[in-house]
């Protein structure tokens, strides 16, 4: 994985550099242009026409990429880039200038119309020339900061709007003079884009002869991939109807913030709180919810931006909805970092252009049908007037209806693509989310395991004694009539002989402590899912010598290792099986060494602070969750201390069997439930 902060290297190579100026100037330009050429229409029209003016806009911006999209491709392929590239730029920059010089608007929709058809060359002219201008291993860093700088221009240019949109304020008597200096201004982002890419000799030139695919060819291919295939079923869904909603917030926007006492720098701001969020969206939530399932996230996150949407219809207050778009921004951002990565990483490399080709076009017909759709839909609501209290009035006009009903469409298909897409089905969400939120996985006891018995585990430090004191309950369960396993940790298999030999050898040096723990690990993996696990299925007691807390005590206290992650890693390798009772034998370690008479192993061989850590790594446990230890002092006669062992295990025995049972089973009885 290539780390973004590495990007500026990719920048020192001059013509990427180059490129990538031109890049960022055009998307600039284009940002602007959304919010320069819908006030204009705003502005060239009255009252209700308004609505379908700056729908209008919306519409002629998108209808050029669902007809002459595919060829545009075979055209980036076919034509020299570099001369592709300027024409392009140079006809934006004239066409950008001819608005507001012409002021009609008829003539807006015909050259938005065209410089949409133009840019459609330029891109993927630009996309196809990038891997010609940096080595292989840097075209990933290349991409990232090319989409940067296409999505992070949007709120610098929505700022540079609303600063337009002020100072012009003061200079100009009318809206319409605010909104030909923004489009002056972007037609000069062109002329200077389409002056650093002529000085670009670097780009190669290309000939060749290349097929061009029909839209609806995609499309039909793209449905049969689809239908097969939940996970893209559920991307397709959430994505198609995230952009429907999006769609329908931008063909509303600029009237719903007039109706809420906003001018055109409000209408700026409103825009670019969409970006703010989206970015801070896809920077945080990966970090945050570092652990959290992705597909979860995917769906979750459209239902948030929904939800953010219903609040934006219904409160009507400037400041608030700009701060709540905000949050419908990071929604939006977060599901859409996550469709992108996902497409990426789990559809097939020979089926990902196919998968991108199709939603591209879905989402184009998804955004132009919304879009077009707005004004009449806005129209059709008319204005209402509810009455409440003694004097108020509850406004809920067009734009109020057309989010309310954006907002339904993106919780349902975040719903959908939820429903679609989980892969942690039978996890309750809420305690996914916490642990997520704690920095956790969250880990189930396995599905289906059944256990009936009981888990007690013995831990302490060297000679606190442990195996003496589970050697003398196990007696006395079985005493009582219990089917009893005691067992011990590490090397109660055939693989975990292996590893204990391993740890404990001298001989063994130069181990990580990380190796170490992992290697705890693995011996406890396969103890509980050889021993401990089907002990427990079949309803016995498993009174076991060390367990997880001997690795939280020992390479969380004793090497310092951090114990949450070693708890992380040991949730992981026991499927989250905790004992019922973990009696702990508290010892001073100089108590406990001094108890042998044998040569030290490795890890008995540890200096004496580091023992006593371990002592202190275990208290600690015990303290955080009193309830599920029993801490009694070691240096205690040892009947006194099976005496108080005897007395907390009896509260959590089950029934032994009747009598009757050991004649059926002719074999040591279980415990019933
Ligand atoms: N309460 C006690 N008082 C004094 N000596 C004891 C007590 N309990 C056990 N011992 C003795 O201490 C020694 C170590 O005991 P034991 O093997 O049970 O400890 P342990 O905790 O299992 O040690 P290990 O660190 O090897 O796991 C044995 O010789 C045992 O007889
Ligand atoms: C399970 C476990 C054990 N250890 C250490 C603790 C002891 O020094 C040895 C085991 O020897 P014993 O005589 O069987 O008690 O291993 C550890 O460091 N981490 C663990 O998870």
């Amino acid at each position: 994985m290539t780390r973004t902060g590495s990007s500026p290297g990719v920048l020192s190579i001059k013509p990427f550099r180059r490129l990538w100026i031109a890049l960022s100037l055009s998307s600039f330009g284009d940002w602007l242009s959304i919010l320069a050429l819908t006030a204009l229409a705003g502005s060239l029209t009255k009252g209700s026409a308004e609505n379908y003016a700056i729908g209008g806009v919306l519409v002629v911006k998108l209808l050029p990429a669902l007809v002459f999209g595919p060829l545009a491709g075979a055209v980036a392929d076919r034509f020299d880039r570099r001369t592709t590239m300027v024409i392009a730029d140079i006809l934006r920059f004239s066409l950008f200038l001819s608005i507001p010089l012409v002021g009609r608007l008829d003539w807006l929709y015909i050259a938005t119309f065209l410089i949409e058809v133009v840019t459609l060359f330029w891109i993927p002219a630009k996309e196809a020339t990038v891997p010609n201008l940096v080595p292989k291993d840097q075209l990933e860093k290349a991409n990232q900061i090319s989409l940067i700088s296409t999505y992070g221009s949007a709120p610098v240019a929505a700022a540079t709007f609303s600063v337009l949109a002020l100072i012009s304020g003061v200079v100009f008597a009318n809206q319409r003079q605010q909104a030909n200096l923004a489009l002056y201004i972007n037609a000069v982002t062109f002329l200077v884009s389409a002056a650093t890419i002529f000085s670009l000799r670097e780009i190669p030139r290309q000939r060749g002869k290349v097929s061009v695919p029909s839209i609806l060819k995609q499309i039909v291919a793209g449905w049969r991939f689809v239908g097969s295939t939940p996970l893209v079923r559920g991307l397709t869904v959430g994505i198609v109807g995230a952009f429907a909603a999006g769609g329908a917030v931008i063909g509303i926007a600029k009237v719903y913030v007039k109706a809420l006492g906003g001018g055109d720098a409000a209408y700026g701001v409103v825009f670019g709180m969409v970006f703010v969020g989206m970015a801070i969206g896809m920077f945080l939530a990966p970090r945050i919810l570092k652990d959290f399932s992705r597909r979860r996230l995917f769906g979750l996150a459209i239902i948030g931006a929904g939800l953010a949407l219903v609040l934006i219809a219904i409160i009507q207050n400037l400041v608030i909805v700009a701060l709540l778009t905000a949050l419908l921004g990071a929604g939006a951002g977060i599901a859409w970092v996550i469709g992108y990565t996902l497409i990426g990483l789990e559809v097939e490399d020979s089926l990902r252009g196919r998968t991108w080709a199709f939603l591209q076009s879905l989402v184009r017909v998804a955004l132009l049908l919304t879009v077009a759709a707005v004004p009449f839909i806005a129209g059709a609501v008319g204005q209402h007037r509810l009455k409440y209290g003694k004097n108020g009035v509850y406004h809920f006009d067009g734009p109020n209806a057309v989010l309310l009903l954006g907002a339904v469409v993106a919780v349902i298909v975040g719903l959908l693509a939820y429903k679609q897409m989980d892969d942690r089905k039978g996890i309750p969400l809420s305690r996914d989310l916490m642990a997520a939120l704690r920095g956790e996985e969250y880990t189930p006891e396995q599905p289906g395991s059944g256990e009936r018995g009981v888990f007690l585990a013995f831990e302490g430090g060297e000679g606190a004694g442990k195996t003496t004191q589970a050697r003398l309950l196990a007696i006395w369960l079985r005493d009582q009539g219990f089917d009893v396993v005691t067992t011990r940790e590490p090397g109660s298999s055939k693989m975990g002989m292996r590893l204990r030999a391993i740890l404990l050898d001298k001989e063994t040096t130069g181990l990580s402590s990380r190796a170490e723990t992992l290697l705890y690990a693995a011996d406890r993996a396969q103890h509980v899912a050889e021993v401990i696990r089907p002990a427990l299925q079949r309803g016995a007691i498993v009174v076991t010598d060390r367990y997880v807390d001997s690795s939280l005590a020992y390479q969380g206290g004793g090497r310092e290792l951090k114990v949450k992650e070693i708890a992380e890693v040991n949730r992981w390798a026991t499927g989250g099986l905790t004992p019922d009772l973990t009696i702990i034998l508290d010892v001073p370690s100089e108590v406990g060494l001094g108890r042998f008479a044998s040569p030290a192993d490795r890890i008995e061989s540890e200096p004496r602070e580091f023992h006593e850590r371990v002592r202190r790594g275990f208290r600690a446990l015990a303290e955080a969750e009193p309830h599920r230890y029993l801490v009694i002092d070691g240096t205690q006669p040892q009947q006194e201390i099976s005496r108080q062992i005897h007395d907390r295990v009896r509260a959590i025995l089950p029934d032994p069997v009747p009598a009757t049972a050991e004649a059926v089973t002719s074999t040591m009885p279980v415990i019933s439930d």
